[in-house]
């Protein structure tokens, strides 16, 4: 099912979900499944499971290091299948401009289609760790809007050059991220809405915000999005802090403020267990109040680590 069809089906209660990150090659898939099952009684509709770009290695030979490039977290698609046949939820695979070209990109699509994966997330992705700025890839898109594009031109039957004719369309729900502290490279938060909006208009169904821990931020970027006249689900993504540092990492990585008073109840702390817990008591706060506020889904960034995230939707779902 779609995930605007979760959100309409729910009538206004908040579902759970949330996000997990494909392990590094050679690791068993065990360890992931043993992250997901204590979530699993929460219930979530479905389960977002990202998508990792090629970077450079270095491989040790004889003292000399050689650079290879290669993608260390494949299997994206391979583990939506394996999660929705084992625990009957949807997945919905992070698709990205960053990396692919369109060809690659339209044979995931497929496989998907295949698959009965009926949601994706188009995102443009990241710049590669050696780059200061994202390159579109050789024959890749620049922005997710192209990418939205592409993927809502196959809901219409039409493929990369027109090669075929299709008896059976796909139907993809689209979601794409948005920013309410802003995107880095936005030079105003309007102008980023109006990227956004420009995704919605080219099919995106749904968005997904960017981490925050002030929800004003949120409830904020919900009603500039709606004066921009943006009408989609806009569901909150979040994180809860777990070790010191988060304080530097997260602002720095993510491009956004941490609030004063949960900087100064961190740097209280005499530990990291009572980091983690400052965090989960910080983050269950604000499930609390975007609950109250009607945010339609609590999308949490779990990244595969679920212990903070269970005793955080224990208290709230
Ligand atoms: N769940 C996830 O995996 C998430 C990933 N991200 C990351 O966020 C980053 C950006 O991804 P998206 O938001 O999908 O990218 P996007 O393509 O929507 O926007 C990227 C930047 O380009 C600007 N932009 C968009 N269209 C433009 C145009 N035609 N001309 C000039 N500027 C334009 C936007 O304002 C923004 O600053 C990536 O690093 C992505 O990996 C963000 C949120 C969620
Ligand atoms: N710019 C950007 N890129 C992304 O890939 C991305 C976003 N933003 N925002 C939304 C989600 C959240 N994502 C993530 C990805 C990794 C961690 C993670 O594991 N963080 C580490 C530290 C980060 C690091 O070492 O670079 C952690 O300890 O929490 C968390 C959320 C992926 N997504």
């Amino acid at each position: 099912m779609k995930v605007t069809e979760h959100i309409e089906k729910a009538n206004g209660k908040t579902l759970f979900s949330f996000e997990i990150i494909p392990p590094k090659k050679g690791k068993n898939i065990k360890e992931l499944y043993d992250n997901i099952n204590p979530l699993m009684e929460f219930k979530p509709p479905f389960i977002d499971v990202t998508t990792s770009r090629e970077e450079y290695v270095y491989v040790n030979r004889d003292g000399l290091f050689d650079r290879k490039i290669t993608r260390m977290r494949p299997g994206t698609v391979g583990i939506c299948a394996a999660i929705k046949h084992k625990y009957n939820v949807d997945t919905v695979p992070h698709v990205l401009c960053g990396g692919f070209s369109k060809e690659e990109t339209e044979y995931l699509l497929v496989d998907c289609h295949y698959l009965g994966i009926e949601n994706v997330m188009a995102l443009r992705g990241d710049a590669m760790n050696h780059q200061k700025y994202f390159e579109a890839s050789e024959g890749g898109h620049h922005y997710a809007c192209d990418l939205v594009g592409q993927i809502n031109n196959l809901n219409q039957g039409k493929y990369l050059h027109d090669v075929v004719e299709t008896d059976d369309k796909a139907d993809f729900c689209i979601g794409v991220a948005g920013y309410p502290e802003k995107h880095i490279e936005a030079p105003s938060l309007n102008s980023d809405l109006k990227r956004l909006k420009e995704k919605v208009d080219a099919g995106a169904d749904y968005i997904v915000t960017q981490m925050f821990f002030d929800n004003s931020k949120y409830f904020e970027f919900v009603d500039e999005a709606k004066k921009a006249g943006i009408n989609v689900p806009i569901i909150p993504g979040i994180k809860p802090i777990a070790i010191p540092r988060h304080l530097q990492l997260l602002p720095h990585v993510f491009k956004i403020d941490i609030p004063e008073p949960l900087i100064s109840e961190v740097e209280k702390c005499k530990n990291n267990k009572e980091v983690r817990q400052v965090g989960i008591e910080w983050c269950i706060k604000q499930s609390k109040e975007l609950m109250e506020g009607g945010a339609p889904v609590l999308h949490y960034y779990s990244m595969g680590k679920s212990s903070n995230i269970e005793q955080i939707a224990k208290a709230i779902f």
